[in-house]
This record gives C-alpha cells, structure tokens and sequence, in this order.
C-alpha cells in the first residue's frame, strides 16, 4: 500500500569543511548534502520546509518528479512558487511515480552551488522488482565546489564588466572532497598526502562491497558547473538507468555524466577480492583546473586503508568531445519503454548564444535572456493576473542565416519573461541549438533540464539542424527518454515531449552561473487545468494582492 513519507527539515547557513577547508554551507537538520528522502513508487512524499535563513528565501526542487497534479510542488521560486521567507515553512507534497535515482535541490539565485542538495531514490512499489538483478547498492550525489563564497560568485557574473566564476576548487562526493592534498599522492610524485583519519567531514566517502557481487551504483550530478567521467579501476560499468529511465543495457569502463543527469550503472566485484580499486571522478569538457574527485572501491573485509596497486583511472582529455559523443549516443530505451508520438504537433528552434546587454554578459535563447519576474507563472497564470509577466510568446524560432560558427555579429541581446504555451497534449519537438559564445572558436557544452516532463531525445548532430537533412532521421524507434540533455560544441539536440502535465515549467541550462546569466525559457500547458494552489506559494507580487481582495480564493 503506499505510503506518506514524511519529512521535518530547516534548512539553514552552518560550518563546513566539505573538502578541509573550512567554509560555509547550506545545510539540512544539521546535514550536509541533505538527507536522503527513499520512497517506493506510489507513496507521497510530504516535506515540511522551514526556512531558518536570516537573509534569504528559499525553495527546494524535486529534480526529475514530474508533479503531476501538483504543480505548485516544483520548488521553482518565481514560477512554480513565492519564496518561503526566512521563518516560514512550506509543505511539498506529491507523489512519486516512477522508480529511479533522483535528487533535490535549491533553485532560488545560486543556491544549488551553496550546497543545498540531496539524493531522493524511488524504488519500485513495494513487492515489485527492478528489471535487472543485484546484491548490493551504493548511492553517490556528486557536485563541485568554490571556496568563493556564493555571494561573492553571484555579484561577479551580475558585475560589468562580468567576472566568472572560474573552475571549481574540489570535486565532492557526497560532500566530501580534499583540497591541497590528495588521498592518492603515493602514485604521483610531488602531490602532498592527506593527513585523514576518516570521521572528518572530508574524508573520503569510502564504497564498501562484498566480492562476488552484483553492485547497483547510483551516480546523480547536481554539480554548479563540472561535466564529470566516472571510471573504477579494474571494473567495467554496466549503464541500466538514465534520469529514473530505464535503458538498453550496455557496458563501458567509464561514463561521463553532466549536470542534472542521474545513472545507474551495474558493476561486478570479481576481481582480486584481497585488493580495493580505485574510484575516480574527473571533469571533461571544459579545461579543467580541478584535481579529480576520489575515493576507493573497498573490497571487505579489507582494510580501506589499503591502498591500490595500479594508480586512479586517468580521466579522459576534456576537449575529446568524439569520445564524449560515442558514449552518449550508446543510450537508447528499453524495448518496453514508452515511444514517442510519431508526429509532433508543434516543433521550435531555441539558439543558445553568449550575449551583451549593456556591457554585462548574459546567456540568451533566440535572443532572449531570461529574467525571472517577482510573481510566480503558476498562479499568475491560473489568475488571469496579465501584469505579472509579458503576455507575448518569446520567438520560436531564430534567423535562418545565422552562422553558428563565429560569434554573434550583433552580441546585444534583450531580457524577456515571456512563455511558451503550449495546447494541453500536444507533441512538442524542441530543437536546441549550439552556437559560438563571445570568444572566437569557442562553444560550450550545455546540460539542458526539463521540468514536469520526461523527453525522448530523437538525435544529435554537428552544426546546424536542417529539417531537410536530418528531420527524416531522427530516432523514433527507441529513443531514450530522460530529463536531461547535452548540446555539444557548435551542435543541435533534437527532442520530443507530450504537453500533459498542466503547470508552469522551467527548461533551461542546468550550469548553475548560466541559468543565473539568463540561459532558460518557461513553458506552460494547460494552466486552467491546474487545482487550487496552496495559498502559501502565491503570496507574493500581484497574486499576492489579489489574495488580499480576496482572501478565501482568488477569482479565477
Ligand atoms: O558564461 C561563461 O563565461 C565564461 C567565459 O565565456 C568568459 O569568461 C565561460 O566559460 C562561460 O561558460
């Protein structure tokens, strides 16, 4: 039967020293990464959140929950909810419905690179199996980490001239990470070793497993900016689960993994069970400047403290973008996974470029950069209340003769709150377009995230989508449906969704400075459709006011 999981946090600013430097974090009940929320599919997950922040509001968003029925849920401040104001508690409830390996985190300004995150893992309803077997599980919620403080990052990309972030200090897993030392130096001369007993908070968070097993191990990605590769020494992975999806299985020795996405990948420990190997976490895509995050496969009953013969796997060149693609285009669905409609109903092109406005830098989609309006979309929506945001729909579509392959002619763009509405069950194909940033010969990966919706992601190519050329190709046969997705350097990623979920939804670019820089667009279907809206998440801007007037229900 399902069941309610119920849950009390506060979440506020405490001490850390998530990789042995101290800092500060956001932490949960005293925890940092969060607790875990695990629930089987069907039980409803009721979080009562209380914000105990001096100077800031906050929201939590359940990445990856689709909330249906219950859109308010979101946790996305100015369109599915009000900020909770410090001292006030929100109640998230809803269901989830599908298993999988998830998480949440913040999603009000930057606070998701504050360190307000955790794993939230469905499994199957309760007497139900997973199609694929295993002994043991093991969960990992990576992220990276700054030693600048979040305000500190958040004023310099909003500065003129803009001042980025630059390259995270640490790779953590599970919030623990070393900075200036490394758990690894016996294997590399001139790296200082770390001087760890294993009960600090940056102790490596070691992967206990029995030999002779089969090992599920889950790996989410919540991080502000890192693409990350995932390799164990000696260990072939055997990927069964993207984004709470099941996939075509299929076996690598390393994964790479980008913001906003989840795996599951099956290993079996047969090697040599009196030796541990080593885990090893490593950024691509961008040039990195950050050591690899690490930690060890421990084989019990040995000591961890026994190290690997071979040193850690060596992640591969970050600029290797063949290989990035040949790993990425090995996923597809299951046989049984739901396929998509054949026909789509509405198709739009969103060009991802790097702008200019009035000298600050700002990412833009069709040449709108998103800036979020004080009163949430959903009940602005759900009201009629057409002040809150700009009634007119931001372009579907962007010049045919732009050339992706320099920077932008005119790098001035517009900022914009407009939605993209869709009909209620309409197919909708989206087309993300990579381009040139500011810079010459240069573009950038971006992991693109949909709320309220799972996709099918029906292809990828180089240069520009041409509906001539590559519309007839798309995969329609077993395209893998997920929440996340990648746009490679100077390529397009086509994708198909059903609009059935009625509510306000972001999709938008999961680096964290990007999204803060404008690089998003907001979605909707359906609004009328959606119940009554806890009063809680429309107390701010105009509904706000139309609260006042009417305090038992605003008029719809
Ligand atoms: O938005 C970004 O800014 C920098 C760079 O373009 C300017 O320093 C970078 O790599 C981004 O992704």
């Amino acid at each position: 039967l399902p069941k309610i999981k119920h849950y009390k946090w506060e979440v506020e600013y405490m001490f850390w020293s998530p990789d042995c430097v101290e800092n500060i974090v956001m932490g949960i009940n005293g925890q940092f990464p969060g607790p875990t929320i695990r629930a089987n599919v069907g039980d409803t997950v009721v979080v009562e959140l209380t914000n105990k922040l001096h100077t800031e509001g906050v929201v939590i968003h359940w990445h990856g929950i689709l909330q249906r029925g219950s859109p308010w849920a979101d946790g996305t401040a100015s369109i599915s909810q009000c900020a909770i104001n410090p001292g006030e508690t929100f109640t998230y409830r809803f269901v989830v419905d599908k298993a999988g390996t998830f998480f949440y985190h913040g999603h009000l300004g930057m606070q998701r690179s504050a360190g307000l995150y955790g794993s939230l893992i469905v499994d199957p309803e309760e007497g139900k199996n997973e199609p694929f077997h295993y002994d043991e599980e093991i969960n990992l919620l990576l992220s990276d980490w700054w030693h600048q403080s979040v305000h500190k990052q958040e004023v310099g990309l909003s500065s003129n001239p803009m001042r980025w972030i630059g390259e995270p200090q640490t790779i953590l897993i599970n919030g623990r990470g070393q900075f200036n030392c490394s758990i690894a130096a016996k294997y590399h001369s001139g790296s200082k070793p770390c001087a760890l007993k294993g009960g600090e908070q940056c102790a490596p968070f070691i992967m206990h497993v029995h030999p002779n097993k089969t090992v599920r191990i889950r790996i989410s990605s919540t991080t502000a900016l890192a693409s990350l590769n995932f390799a164990i020494g000696n260990h072939q992975l055997l990927v069964v689960e993207a984004d709470g999806n099941y996939v075509q299985p299929f076996r690598t020795s390393d994964i790479d993994i980008y913001s906003g996405e989840s795996y599951s990948v099956l290993i079996t420990t047969d090697q040599n069970p009196s030796e541990n190997y080593w885990v090893s976490i490593g950024v691509r895509a961008r040039r990195p400047n950050t050591p690899p995050g690490l930690t060890l496969l421990n084989y019990l009953p040995n000591s961890p403290a026994k190290l690997p013969i071979l040193p850690p796997p060596e992640t591969p060149d970050w600029e290797d973008f063949d290989r990035s693609k040949n790993f990425t285009f090995r996923i597809f669905s299951t046989m049984s996974s739901p396929k998509p409609p054949t026909r789509f109903d509405r198709r739009i092109f969103l060009l991802n470029t790097q702008n200019r406005l009035n000298g600050f830098t700002k990412w833009a989609i069709n040449n709108v950069s998103l800036a979020l309006p004080p009163t949430p979309y959903l009940g602005a929506m759900k009201y009629r209340l057409k002040t809150a945001f700009n009634q007119n729909p931001p372009p579907e579509n962007f010049p045919s003769n732009y050339s992706i392959d320099i920077p932008p002619p005119n790098p001035n763009t517009t900022i914009g709150n407009g939605v993209y509405r869709f009909k209620l069950g309409e197919t909708v194909d989206v087309i993300l377009q990579n381009a040139n940033m500011l810079n010459p010969n240069t573009s950038e990966i971006h992991p693109w995230h949909l709320h309220g919706h799972d996709f099918w992601v029906l292809g990828y190519g180089d240069g520009k989508f041409s509906t001539a050329v590559h519309g007839r190709k798309l995969n329609l046969k077993n395209p893998p449906l997920r929440n996340t997705v990648v746009i490679f350097p100077n390529g397009w990623t086509a994708i198909r969704f059903v609009a059935d979920n009625p509510g306000v939804w972001a999709f938008h670019c999961h680096i964290e400075p990007h999204l803060h820089m404008g690089m998003g667009v907001v979605f909707a279907e359906g609004v009328e459709k959606v119940g009554r809206i806890p009063k809680k998440a429309l107390a701010c801007g105009v509904t706000a006011k139309a609260l006042m007037k009417n305090p038992i229900n605003p008029k719809p």
